[in-house]
């Protein structure tokens, strides 16, 4: 039956399917018998063939056949886009359209630059680039399919399409080009992301912000469509992030930028390396704020997440006394227990001896890096907090961008210690990190962490740039840390060489934030220079710090006051800071004078006052936590002016600075430090603290003033960079994911 054989008049014509019915039809009226003879006598050997033609199924259904279908969702194919760096190569195009010629100059220009790409270590590089003008081209031949690939069997070219696009909010070829994309996103018949096939793609447009100063007014609103479609149709592929540029303005810079970040991806690509995993939901053709949930809040992943893990990890995990201790302590009874009374060791373990904090086989490590964390060694931390995200994409930096100038996509939020001496209720990260009050793990050398932990940041960083919205300046920013949070979760002054892994950032020029809980007076006492020291103050008395810390030593209330002291003593030397987190229930009410008395206590620099995040964790459900103990940014703000007058009435002189009423936080300063004649110097001077501390003499806080507090940051003003874009989180309540990357106790 296989043999070769003639073409028989069986054989439908291809037609249209409307043509189809009515051959069936004929078929019908056709008697099976005679049709059978006919065929036998033509081609005896198609007998069988013939056969099933017949017997086929009939429609019998008399009118136009109606074509009908649905995209299914999820359904794209995704075809074998796997490169093979030793046979493939990146075959990288340029598309523009110009009509007053800048842009098609610009492309030009670029696609020269890109011919002489540089070799990658292992000797390869991506091709020159083919040049399109989009009026030149059809473009079913790149927008429909990527065009095959080309080259002999043994070498094959993998398309990477760069766009370089002016907007007019006019009629032009242009808007063809985008309706073309669109129809082809929402033909049917087309597979939902036919350009999935390509290694990646990113667009850069040019506006003129003179005419169209934002985004919403229609700033390279165009180039900015097309790059959603490419998202869509490439199946996620942007390569690299969106970007843009003022024709009136910083163009040369940005654009500078742009080809620099693309060109490393080039690289990447023609070595082998792909495009990086890329965050879930990446260009995906959810392009809407929903996305930001989807790429952005790990705070909110980590809340939800941390149920079941919790769980599962409080029942497996049976090794650990200290662990169920406290596992008793917050299941039962709000009495602190000191361990190291009763956990009695003759001598101080040796090396061979100490487990490890968070084994990679534990549950404990499966619940983190589940989280998001990336665990580094055996006892530190990293991840990319939730404002770190929302800088890169324009939406606004954390609290300490507005009272320090910390832009929140340059900072790196890490801890060497992953365990803590806390059980916090307002914590939501308890259930996962492991508890204790002294140090008795496996340490891990400071080179070790800090290479790790900035090999996690930046691979982090990395994931965020399909995300839409990531702005390509920022994005290319990133790629230096320039400040390091050391908090995130547990204690990182615990860890024991924390003053080596303070040095090692202060080397590269990382300024650093170090947050401590107040329960560990000997290494305060020891720790060495810090751009700023936090201590955490959750409660004015000992009743009220047991409620709500339930610290695990015995003697915590002690423990406390004597780093208060030890804060005092430092207050020459170090920029401290008060962090206090009001909880409506446990620390606010008839507080403020107790709170006072201890500013009095330490004077710290300044006083940070913050509404605690409700995370709903179930342990913070059996702490008694729900929405109600969340206060108000009114009711936060009330306890700041209380706040105030019992300072004044005690004669220390500070005063109301700063706030950022979006994450629900203000700023008490030092008036005789910080408060110059033309206003509040809230700002660090980052690169003068460097210097002093490079000058290897003695310096404090008063040699490292920055600029003027922003006018947009004074109290009273709101707080929020007027620069960033305001994003509305319809139908949901504005403060409670919000704040979470930064009112964590200990960030
Ligand atoms: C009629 C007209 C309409 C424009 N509309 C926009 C616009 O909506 N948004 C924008 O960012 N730029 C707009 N521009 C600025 C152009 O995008 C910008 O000048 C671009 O560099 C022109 O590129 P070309 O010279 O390659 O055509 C407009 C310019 C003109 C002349
Ligand atoms: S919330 Fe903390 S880690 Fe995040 S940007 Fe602000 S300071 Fe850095």
């Amino acid at each position: 039956l296989r043999k070769k054989r003639s073409k028989t008049s069986l054989t439908p014509p291809l037609r249209s399917p409307a043509h189809e019915v009515r051959d069936e039809k004929r078929l019908v009226l056709l008697s099976k018998q005679n049709f059978l003879e006919k065929a036998v006598i033509q081609e005896n050997n198609q007998f069988e063939d013939v056969q099933k033609t017949l017997n086929r199924p009939v429609h019998l259904k008399l009118g136009p056949k109606r074509v009908t279908g649905s995209r299914q969702a999820g359904k794209a194919s995704r075809p074998d886009t796997l490169f093979d760096a030793s046979t493939d190569q990146i075959q990288p195009v340029i598309f523009y359209w110009s009509l007053g010629g800048s842009t098609e100059k610009i492309a030009k220009d670029l696609a020269q630059e890109f011919g002489s790409f540089r070799a990658t270590k292992q000797g390869v590089r991506p091709l020159k680039p083919l040049l399109h003008d989009l009026t030149q081209i059809d473009y079913d031949d790149y927008f429909v399919t990527p065009p095959k690939p080309s080259g002999s069997a043994a070498t094959v070219s993998k398309y990477f399409y760069l766009l370089l696009l002016p907007t007019y909010n006019t009629d032009t070829e242009l808007s063809n080009f985008l309706s073309h994309l669109s129809e082809t996103h929402n033909d049917f018949r087309i597979d939902s992301a036919p350009l999935s096939g390509l290694s990646g793609y990113s667009v850069f447009g040019f506006g003129d912000r003179e005419g169209w100063p934002t985004e919403e007014e229609g700033f390279c609103s165009q180039a900015r469509e097309v790059d959603k479609w490419m998202a869509r149709l490439t199946g996620r592929k942007r390569a690299f992030p969106f970007g843009t540029g003022d024709v009136k303005g910083d163009l040369r810079r940005q654009l500078q930028e742009w080809s620099a970040g693309v060109e490393e991806v080039l690289q990447d690509l023609a070595a082998g390396k792909g495009l990086g995993e890329g965050v879930a939901g990446s260009g995906d053709a959810v392009e809407s704020d929903e996305e930001e949930d989807l790429a952005g809040d790990s705070d909110r992943e980590y809340a939800t997440a941390l149920t079941p893990s919790a769980k599962t990890m409080r029942s497996n995990r049976t090794d650990d006394v200290e662990d169920l201790g406290a596992q008793a302590l917050s299941n039962s009874s709000d009495d602190p227990i000191d361990f190291t009374t009763y956990k009695k060791r003759s001598s101080a373990p040796t090396p061979a001896e100490a487990k490890e904090m968070v084994p990679t086989t534990s549950p404990t490590y499966t619940a983190l890096t589940k989280q998001g964390y990336t665990i580094v060694g055996s006892h530190s931390g990293v991840k990319i907090c939730r404002w770190t995200k929302s800088a890169l994409r324009g939406r606004g930096s954390c609290y300490k961008f507005s009272f320090y100038g910390i832009a929140s996509h340059l900072c790196m939020e890490t801890t060497p210690s992953l365990s803590c001496s806390n059980k916090c209720v307002f914590c939501w990260r308890h259930g996962t990190n492991p508890v204790g009050t002294t140090w008795r793990w496996k340490i891990d050398p400071p080179e070790l962490i800090f290479n790790g932990v900035k090999e996690g940041h930046y691979k982090k960083i990395k994931m965020m740039r399909g995300v839409p919205g990531v702005r390509a300046e920022r994005f290319q920013e990133a790629m230096k840390i320039r400040h390091c949070a050391l908090s995130l979760v547990g204690e990182p002054i615990f860890y024991p060489h924390i003053n080596e892994l303070l040095a090692m950032l202060h080397r590269e020029h990382i300024s650093s934030f170090l947050v401590c809980n107040a329960q560990h007076p000997e290494q305060l006492a020891a720790l060495g220079p810090v751009t700023q020291l936090y201590v955490s103050i959750d409660a004015s008395n000992k009743e009220s710090l047991r409620k709500i810390d339930r610290p695990l030593h015995r003697d915590f209330w002690e423990r406390f006051i004597r780093c208060l002291n030890i804060l005092r003593e430092k207050r020459d030397t170090h920029r401290t800071v008060f962090r206090l987190t009001l909880v409506k229930g446990f620390n606010i009410d008839e507080e403020a004078e107790g709170y006072a008395e201890l500013v009095e206590r330490a004077l710290p620099s300044f006083v940070e006052i913050k509404g605690v995040t409700y995370c709903g964790t179930s342990t913070s459900s059996a702490a008694g936590l729900t929405m109600r103990n969340v206060p108000f940014y009114e009711e936060v703000t009330a306890f700041v002016a209380a706040l105030n007058s019992a300072l004044k009435r005690r004669g220390l002189e500070y005063g109301i600075a700063a706030e950022h009423a979006h994450s629900c936080c203000v700023l008490i300063a030092d008036k005789k430090r910080f408060l110059k004649t033309d206003g509040w110097h809230t700002l660090i001077d980052y690169e003068k603290f460097f210097e002093c501390l490079e000058s290897g003499n003695p310096f404090g806080p008063g040699d490292y003033v920055g600029a003027p507090t922003p006018e947009w940051a004074l109290w009273g003003r709101g707080g929020f960079d007027p620069r960033d874009e305001r994003v509305d989180r319809k139908g949901k309540k504005k403060e409670v994911y919000e704040v979470q990357g930064s009112t964590e106790k200990v960030a």
